[in-house]
C-alpha cells in the first residue's frame, strides 16, 4: 500500500500453517506488513520496499525437486533476513550449509538453549538461559553455511537458531509466532524494531486517515454500492466509506429470507436513523425461498445462495442508476487464501462470498479492509465511533439461517429455528457471556424425536446449540457455557417454541469439526 511508505515488513509464503499469525504478530508490533507468495519476484519485492523479509516456515522438504524457493536476489537487497523452520532450512541449504532429514523429529513443546543474547534474543523474559518454544519439523540444519554462527541449541538440534551478523541473515528453527513459544513475540518485535529499525507506528487512526483518503482518490466523482450485511467487516467499511465520499454512497441490504428474528428491521433502523445513510432496503425473500425449495445438499445450497446475492445486487443497480463501485467487507485472510503457496485447497465449503464474483460483473471492486484481521476492523469501527453492538457483534454467514436448517429449508421450519436462536442468544447476553464468545447459535436438525409434555406424547424436532471460542474462526472450541445457563436455555427453547422438544449441546471442536454444521 503505497500509503505506507517503507516502516513495514515482507513476509514470503512457503506454505505453512501459520503465516498469517506472523503477521498478526508483527502487527502486533504495531508495525504494517504483507505476505506474498514465495515465488514473487525481485521487482516486486524491490518496488513493495519493506526494510525486512521473514521466510515463513512450510510443508515441503528442501531436498524436495519441487522444492519453493525464493529469487535468490533476496539475499543481495541488503535487507535483514529472517527465516523461520523451512525458512531457517532453505537459508542452511542455499547459502552453503547441510540440511538433513533427522532421525529425531521434533513435534510441540522443546526447550531452547540461547547461547548468544544479542539482537534477536534481546530482553527475553527467561531464566538460565532457556526459553519453551514449539517446534514442528523433520529436517534441521547440520552443518552452517560460512559466515554464520550457531546462537541457540535444542537437545535435538544443537542449531536451533543461526545469524551471520555482516550479511544481517537470522534463521530460527522453531515458530516463534504461535503463543506456545512464550518469548516468540518478542524475539519478532526484536527483528522488526530493533534489526530493521522499523517505528511501531502502525495503529488504526494513521489506516483511517490514509484509507479515507485513498477512497476518496480511487472514487473520484463516481457513486459506491456497498452490500451491507449489518455485521461487523460490511457496517465498519460503510461507516468507512460514508466518512469518505458522503452520500454518494449507497447501501443495499438485502433480506434473503434467512435473517434472523429482528435483524431486517434493527439493521434498517440502525443504518438509516442512526448514521443518516442512504439504505435500500431489498426484500428477496422470496426469490431465495423459491430457489432453495426442496434443496438439501449443503453444497447446492451455498452455490444458490452465493449466485442469488449477486442477481439481486446487478437487479438493484439497474433499477437505482450508476453505480462504478461495488464495496464489501473482505478482510485479509480472504485475500490471502487465494494466493496462498499451498496450491488449490479441498473445498471443505463454499463460502458464499462476494469475493468469489464472477470476472465479468458490472462493478469495479472497492474493499477497504483488504489488508486487515477481524480484530483490526473491529478497532477501526470503535475508532469511527461505533457502538458496541455493532464492533462485537458475532460473525453471521451470508447464507444465514439457511445453512443452519439442516436438509430441506421451508418458511415454517425457518421460523421455528429463528425463536430458538432468539431464545439462546438472549440468555448468553444475559449471562454475559456474549462477549466470551466468538459464534453462539442454534441449529435445526432434520430429525423427530419423542417426548412427553403435558402427559401428552410430543414427537417433534431436536435442535443443537452450537457455541465456539476462537481468535480467527480458523480454528475453534466449543465454549464451556455453565450447566445452569445450558439448564435455562434448554428449559426456555423447550417450552417456548412450539415445534422443538429436545435440545443438545455440540462439543465438537474445529478441526475435524467446523464451526456452521453445514
Ligand atoms: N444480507 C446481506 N445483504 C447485503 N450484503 C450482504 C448480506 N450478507 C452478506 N453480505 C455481503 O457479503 C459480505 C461477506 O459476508 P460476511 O458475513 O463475511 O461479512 P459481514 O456480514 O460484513 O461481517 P460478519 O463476518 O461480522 O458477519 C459482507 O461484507 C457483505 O458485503
Ligand atoms: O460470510 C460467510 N459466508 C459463508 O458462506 C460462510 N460459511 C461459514 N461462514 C463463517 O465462517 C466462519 C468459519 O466457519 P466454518 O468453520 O463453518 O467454515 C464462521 O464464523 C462461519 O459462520 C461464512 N461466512
Ligand atoms: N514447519 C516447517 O516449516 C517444516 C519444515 C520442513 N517441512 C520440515 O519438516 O522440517
Ligand atoms: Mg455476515
Amino acid at each position: 500500500m503505497s500509503t505506507i511508505d517503507s516502516n513495514k515488513i515482507l513476509i514470503l509464503d512457503f506454505g505453512s500453517q501459520y503465516t498469517q499469525l506472523i503477521a498478526r504478530r508483527v502487527r502486533e508490533a504495531r508495525v504494517y506488513c504483507e505476505i506474498m507468495p514465495f515465488n514473487t519476484s525481485i521487482e516486486i519485492i524491490r518496488d513493495f520496499g519493506a526494510r525486512g523479509i521473514i521466510l515463513s516456515g512450510g510443508p515441503a522438504s528442501v531436498f524436495a525437486e519441487e522444492a519453493p524457493l525464493p529469487d535468490k536476489a533476496i539475499f543481495d537487497l541488503g535487507l535483514p533476513i529472517l527465516g523461520i523452520c523451512y525458512g531457517m532450512q532453505l537459508i542452511g541449504h542455499t547459502q552453503g550449509g547441510r540440511v538433513a532429514t533427522s532421525a529425531k523429529r521434533e513435534f510441540g513443546r522443546a526447550k531452547l538453549l540461547i547461547d548468544n543474547q544479542q539482537d534477536l534474543f534481546a530482553d527475553l523474559d527467561i531464566v538460565d538461559n532457556t526459553c519453551t518454544v514449539w517446534m514442528s519439523h523433520g529436517d534441521k540444519v547440520e552443518q552452517l553455511p560460512p559466515g554464520f554462527e550457531a546462537i541457540a541449541h535444542t537437545e535435538n538440534a544443537p542449531i536451533a537458531a543461526m545469524r551471520n551478523g555482516e550479511r544481517r541473515i537470522w534463521a530460527i528453527q522453531f515458530h516463534p509466532e504461535v503463543v506456545h513459544t512464550y518469548e516468540g513475540a518478542t524475539m519478532l518485535a526484536n527483528f522488526v524494531h530493533k534489526i530493521c529499525g522499523c517505528e511501531p507506528t502502525w495503529n488504526m487512526t494513521n489506516f483511517i486517515e490514509s484509507k479515507i483518503a485513498e477512497i476518496r482518490e480511487t472514487v473520484g466523482d463516481a457513486s459506491v454500492l456497498c452490500a451491507l450485511s449489518g455485521g461487523v467487516d460490511s457496517s465498519v467499511a460503510a461507516v468507512l466509506i460514508h466518512r469518505a465520499i458522503g452520500d454518494r454512497l449507497t447501501c443495499v441490504f438485502v433480506n434473503n429470507g434467512l435473517l434472523r428474528k429482528n435483524e431486517a428491521e434493527a439493521v434498517v433502523k440502525t443504518f438509516r436513523d442512526h448514521y443518516h445513510m442512504n439504505l435500500h432496503y431489498e426484500d428477496a425473500s422470496d426469490r431465495f425461498l423459491q430457489k432453495l425449495a426442496g434443496v438439501s445438499d449443503p453444497e447446492k445450497k451455498r452455490k444458490i445462495i452465493g449466485n442469488e446475492f449477486i442477481y439481486v445486487f446487478e437487479d438493484v443497480k439497474k433499477r437505482l442508476g450508476s453505480f462504478d463501485f461495488l464495496a464489501q467487507g473482505t478482510l485479509y485472510p480472504d485475500v490471502i487464501e487465494s494466493v496462498s503457496v499451498k496450491g488449490p485447497s479441498a473445498v471443505i465449503k463454499s463460502h458464499h462470498n462476494v469475493g468469489g464474483l464472477p470476472e465479468n460483473i458490472d462493478f469495479k471492486l472497492l474493499e477497504p479492509f483488504r489488508e486487515l484481521f477481524k480484530d483490526e476492523v473491529r478497532l477501526v469501527g470503535l475508532e469511527l465511533g461505533m457502538p458496541d453492538e455493532i464492533v462485537h457483534r458475532h460473525p453471521f454467514p451470508g447464507p444465514g439461517l439457511g445453512i443452519r436448517v439442516l436438509g430441506e429449508i421451508s418458511k415454517e421450519r425457518l421460523d421455528v429455528l429463528r425463536e430458538a436462536d432468539h431464545i439462546f442468544l438472549e440468555e448468553i447476553k444475559m449471562a454475559d457471556l456474549y462477549r466470551h464468545i466468538w459464534q453462539a447459535f442454534v441449529v435445526l436438525l432434520p430429525v423427530n424425536t419423542v417426548g412427553v409434555m403435558g402427559d401428552e406424547r410430543t414427537y417433534e424436532n431436536a435442535c443443537a446449540l452450537r457455541a465456539v471460542t476462537s481468535v480467527d474462526g480458523m480454528t475453534a472450541d466449543w465454549a464451556h457455557i455453565p450447566y445452569e445457563v445450558l439448564a435455562r436455555i434448554s428449559n426456555r427453547i423447550i417450552n417456548e417454541v412450539k415445534g422443538i422438544n429436545r435440545v443438545v449441546y455440540d462439543i465438537s471442536s474445529k478441526p475435524p469439526g467446523t464451526i456452521e454444521w453445514e
